[in-house]
């Protein structure tokens, strides 16, 4: 796969995502980050996000609930470039319904090389790099030659 660039502006596009047995850990991690959090433009899946707003009283652009769609929302705009960071605290010890959504979601997040959190550890050491507030720059998958190998 040949690679492109693409710039990651200082105010960045965050995807907020929980399972419900996570939910409480995303709310106090927003919560205890919140006056960083505001700067930026905060995404997330239905439930997760309404939570998020109702606690922290930072706007939040909720999409559907994750069962209904909501995870492949977020893996769409992520694909479009429209997501620059992705929290998402997936519960490893339960199963969910839609478990082919969240893998997909992951694997989307991969692909397009965004930084992903999926624990409280992980989105300290995110939310506290230097690099958080910065602009970045990040290798993609370089889609129009992808399509001209195709094609040929
Ligand atoms: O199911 C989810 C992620 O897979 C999250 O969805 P909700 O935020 O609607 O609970």
């Amino acid at each position: 796969m040949q690679l492109t660039t693409r710039a990651i502006p200082i105010q960045k596009n965050i995807a907020l995502v929980a399972h419900d047995h996570c939910k409480q850990y995303l709310l106090k991690w927003a919560e205890d980050n919140k006056s960083v959090l505001a700067k930026h433009r905060l995404f997330a899946t239905g439930t997760t996000g309404n939570l998020i707003q109702r606690t922290t009283d930072v706007p939040v652009s909720s999409m559907l609930s994750g069962p209904m769609g909501g995870d492949q929302q977020i893996g769409a705009m992520i694909s479009e470039g429209k997501i620059d960071v992705l929290i998402f605290f997936w519960d490893p010890l339960n199963a969910v319904p839609h478990d082919p959504d969240v893998k997909a979601l992951l694997r989307l997040a991969t692909v397009w090389n965004i930084p992903v959190a999926t624990n409280r550890a992980t989105a300290d050491m995110l939310i506290s790099s230097g690099l958080f507030e910065k602009e970045i720059v990040i290798d993609i998958p370089d889609y129009q030659k992808y399509l001209q190998e195709r094609l040929k």
